[in-house]
């Protein structure tokens, strides 16, 4: 098993770089930073975060291809390459709606715009010229090629990660979800010829770890509110939830009560949506995600009640996994 931490860089960027530099100290190999456009700019963070670390491989997790030009993600990211002595990594996804409404972009046919600009991405970083005459020059055109990882949930987006992307990143915790999900991928993977193995099946989780499971369960509970209000009635049936849970969280957390909405959540959904606990009561949860297919474990938000333990204590279950 892999094992990846994400970072918001919503917090000084000094204070997140030294963050993944304690993450790679106990074991991380892979860090991902997410992509929004009211947190702090996604590259300026990557490049400083590449300043403070050795091995560590980084990148976005995820961006999409709408708010930049593919060529110019292309460009940002042969540029973290150079910065960071070929350790860039690319994660991409299709977004979401919200957000370009509110930046005025047009939001259209995601699955075509991700292929396309996925094709875009490898042509430009092997160095070659797309069909509208783009071309790398002031950067080093990576000849190797910088691993893909495409964010995905919906079936569709699912297959086609399979089929053009080195990895992908599911924004699920639990086993069941991983049960739906890699039937898709190998489907996709077995279209571009290729099989399951070749694809890095990252379970991107809402994690929460700390000596105390209450506190580690706490911690988690606003986040899991988050994922179940936005969370659409298929997935709620898979883990066995009550129907209008999510409807339930959304209108709580739109009037602003997240105290209700804290309160609201129970262990069936901290179950569903989040991997929580001591470093014991970790380790079977990884297991269990392996062996429903997950290849890379990346700890996600809110990853405990204080960050820097909780990245010790998951440097723990990585020495003894
Ligand atoms: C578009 C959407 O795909 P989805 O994968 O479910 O999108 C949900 C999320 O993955 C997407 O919002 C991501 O960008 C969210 N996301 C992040 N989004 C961000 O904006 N920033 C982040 O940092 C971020 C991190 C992240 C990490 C992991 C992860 O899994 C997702 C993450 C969807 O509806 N897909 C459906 C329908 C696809 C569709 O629209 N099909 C149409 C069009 C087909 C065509 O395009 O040609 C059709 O079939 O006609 C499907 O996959 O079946």
């Amino acid at each position: 098993m892999k094992f990846g931490i994400e970072f918001v860089p919503n917090e000084p960027l000094d204070k997140i770089a030294k963050l993944v530099k304690l993450a790679e100290d106990v074991g991380f190999e892979y860090a991902w930073i997410t992509d929004h456009y009211n947190n702090k700019n996604v590259y300026e963070a990557l490049a400083l975060i590449a300043k403070e670390t050795e091995t560590i491989k980084l990148g976005p997790g995820v961006t999409n291809p709408y708010v930049r030009s593919p060529a110019v993600t292309a460009a940002a990211i042969a540029t973290l390459d150079e910065i960071s002595n070929g350790r860039a990594t690319l994660g991409i996804g299709p977004g979401d709606k919200a957000t370009f409404d509110a930046l005025g972009i047009e939001w259209t046919k995601p699955v075509t715009t991700i292929k396309d600009s996925v094709k875009t991405f490898r042509t430009l970083l092997a160095g070659g010229k797309t069909e509208g005459g783009a071309q790398l020059g002031g950067v080093k055109a990576v000849q190797e090629l910088i691993p893909i990882y495409q964010g995905a949930q919906g079936p569709k987006m699912l297959e086609t990660a399979g089929e053009i992307a080195d990895g992908v990143l599911i924004n699920a915790s639990n086993p069941k979800d991983y049960e739906a999900a890699i039937p898709l991928i190998e489907k996709g993977a077995k279209n571009a010829g290729k099989s399951l193995t070749d694809v890095d099946v990252g379970a991107y989780t809402a994690t929460s770890i700390a000596a105390d499971s209450e506190k580690a369960a706490n911690a988690a509970k606003i986040v899991v509110a988050f994922i179940a209000a936005g969370s659409p009635p298929p997935v709620l049936e898979r883990h066995g939830l009550p129907a209008g849970i999510n409807e339930k969280l959304g209108g709580l957390i739109g009037k602003g009560d997240f105290g209700g909405a804290i309160g609201a959540v129970d262990d069936a959904l901290l179950d569903a949506f989040s991997v929580v606990g001591t470093p014991d009561e970790f380790i079977p949860k990884i297991k269990a995600l392996e062996e429903g297919g997950v290849t890379q474990y990346v700890a996600g938000s809110p990853i405990g009640p204080n960050k820097e333990e909780s990245i010790k204590l998951l440097g723990e279950v990585i020495s003894s996994y």
